[in-house]
């Protein structure tokens, strides 16, 4: 395969006041252009570190990441990241929060270019209606839909999701998982994403890629989702590969890697 995004033996050792933490290691992964990745596994294993260190936020102490043939050292506009509690401004309303995004990347454009560009994406997260509202005015789901519009705004090379839809009630992760699968279809992002949730993995994903426990947490197992898109989560629950590949990751995290202590 023809990787876009690249993980060659990463490794992270957090200091501590005794021997070093090494949380996550030998991670290995190949992610090519508008692939759609999950990551799961249990809690602490290093999910949110490997995204970290894809977004740069992060430094591996061995091994790296490699964008489009390029050295990650870095946070960049070409990486955005949309977390689980939404990070607006609260004082600014979901246009003027995504503004900020879009002045970032749209540095020579007209006044007029930009305000069609922020509409149109808050459009594709269906919050045009509501696009002068401020984050305490809107609902939860909602500004979980700003956040991704302001991440969708940067035109990144690789969108990084932790938990996207971890607060929402079941409905409005529903609605917002079908919205992601339609915006997917139309740009075809890369996209490394975190969850809990195995439906919601196999529903959404090109490849599932689990993580061991930690410490010195790695990859696991990886499950290739074949299943044909657009996908509909009704028709799904039906289909004999759908249930199998649930029923592999869900043996992998409570067989294979079942955790004893609460
Ligand atoms: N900055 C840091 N300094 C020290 N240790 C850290 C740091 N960040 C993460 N860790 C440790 O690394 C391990 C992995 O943490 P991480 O947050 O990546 O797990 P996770 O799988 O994302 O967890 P969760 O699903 O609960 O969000 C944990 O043991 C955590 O305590």
């Amino acid at each position: 395969m023809d990787a876009y995004l690249e993980l060659t033996d990463v490794e992270i050792a957090f200091p501590t006041p005794t021997v070093p933490f090494v949380a996550i290691q030998n991670i290995n992964l190949k992610i090519a252009k508008g692939e759609f990745i999950s990551l799961i596994g249990h809690s602490g294993c290093g999910k949110s570190t490997v995204l970290n260190i894809v977004a740069g936020l992060y430094q591996a102490t061995k091994g790296g990441v490699i964008l489009e043939g390029r050295e990650v050292n870095q946070p960049g506009p070409e990486r955005a990241v949309v977390f689980q509690n939404h990070s607006l401004l609260p004082w600014m309303t979901a246009y003027q929060n995504v503004e900020l995004a879009v002045k970032q990347v749209m540095k020579n454009a007209s006044k007029g270019e930009i305000k069609d560009w922020i509409e149109h994406n808050l459009k594709l997260v269906h919050m045009d209606h509501a696009m002068h509202k401020r984050p305490d005015e809107i609902s939860g789901g909602m500004k979980q839909r700003v956040g991704i519009a302001r991440a969708l705004s940067m035109q990144p090379k690789v969108l990084l999701m932790d938990e996207p839809f971890g607060a929402l009630d079941a409905l409005t992760r529903a609605h917002l998982q079908d919205s992601l699968m339609e915006i997917q279809n139309e740009l075809n992002n890369t996209v490394i994403m975190i969850t809990h949730d195995v439906d919601e993995a196999v529903l959404l994903s090109d490849r599932i890629v689990m993580m061991t426990n930690g410490p010195a947490a790695t990859i696991g197992e990886i499950a290739d989702i074949k299943l044909t898109r657009p996908r509909n989560r009704v028709v799904l629950t039906e289909d004999a590969d759908y249930n199998r590949y649930r029923q592999q990751v869900l043996s992998f995290l409570y067989e294979k890697q079942a955790k004893t202590e609460l």
